[in-house]
């Protein structure tokens, strides 16, 4: 496909990587009451294939919020476009997301998450780009750390393309026009 020439994590290694974060959770929260949240949209994909290679009985909910704009909005500021169903009062909870970057987004949902009374909220990512990081978040549980490339495929997109692909491939800035 045009602009994508180089994967940088193949289907074989999140699938492996899926697998040994389903068993840790399912270690962690074993006798407790968990609900995973995955974010849409690129959070989705991840989100399937955890949710199955968890072996606690489970609630699953999802969300859509939106960017954050520029950095300098200030702190608390995330506008839910589609917000849970779920009661999760006294339950703990784990954001699922594809990608933390500068980790802005994932800040402002973990604060709001904990003003509605949830017992925890933690944070797994498949991807993670400590390189890009704004603000000091602490992530759960990290899957795949990856260098600052815009990468797209498991979930995520460029220009709402390529998030099907299984594997993550890094994308050609140059060759695709993007700034
Ligand atoms: O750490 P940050 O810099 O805040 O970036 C990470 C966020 O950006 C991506 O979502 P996006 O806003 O592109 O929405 P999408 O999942 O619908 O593509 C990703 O899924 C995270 O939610
Ligand atoms: O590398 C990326 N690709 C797609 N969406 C993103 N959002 C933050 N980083 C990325």
């Amino acid at each position: 496909m045009k602009g994508l020439n180089k994967i940088l994590v193949s289907k074989a290694e999140l699938q492996h990587r899926v697998k040994e974060l389903g068993a840790e959770i399912s270690l962690d929260y074993h006798g407790q009451e968990l609900v995973l949240i995955g974010i849409l949209k690129g959070g989705a994909v991840f989100m399937a294939d955890l949710m199955r290679e968890i072996t606690l009985p489970i609630g699953i909910d999802y969300m859509s919020v939106s960017s954050y704009g520029n950095s300098s909005t200030s702190s608390g500021a995330i506008v839910i476009k589609k917000d849970i169903d779920t009661d999760i009062r006294g339950k703990h909870i784990l954001i699922v997301e594809d990608m933390i970057d500068t980790g802005l987004t994932l800040q402002h949902l973990q604060k709001h998450l904990l003003t509605r009374d949830a017992l925890s909220v933690k944070i797994c990512t498949i991807l993670n780009k400590p390189s890009r990081r704004l603000v000091d978040i602490k992530i759960d549980y990290e899957g795949i750390e990856i260098p600052d490339e815009f990468v797209v495929g498991y979930g995520l997109d460029y220009a709402e393309q390529y998030r099907h692909l299984p594997d993550v491939w890094i994308v050609d800035t140059l060759e695709l026009g993007i700034h």
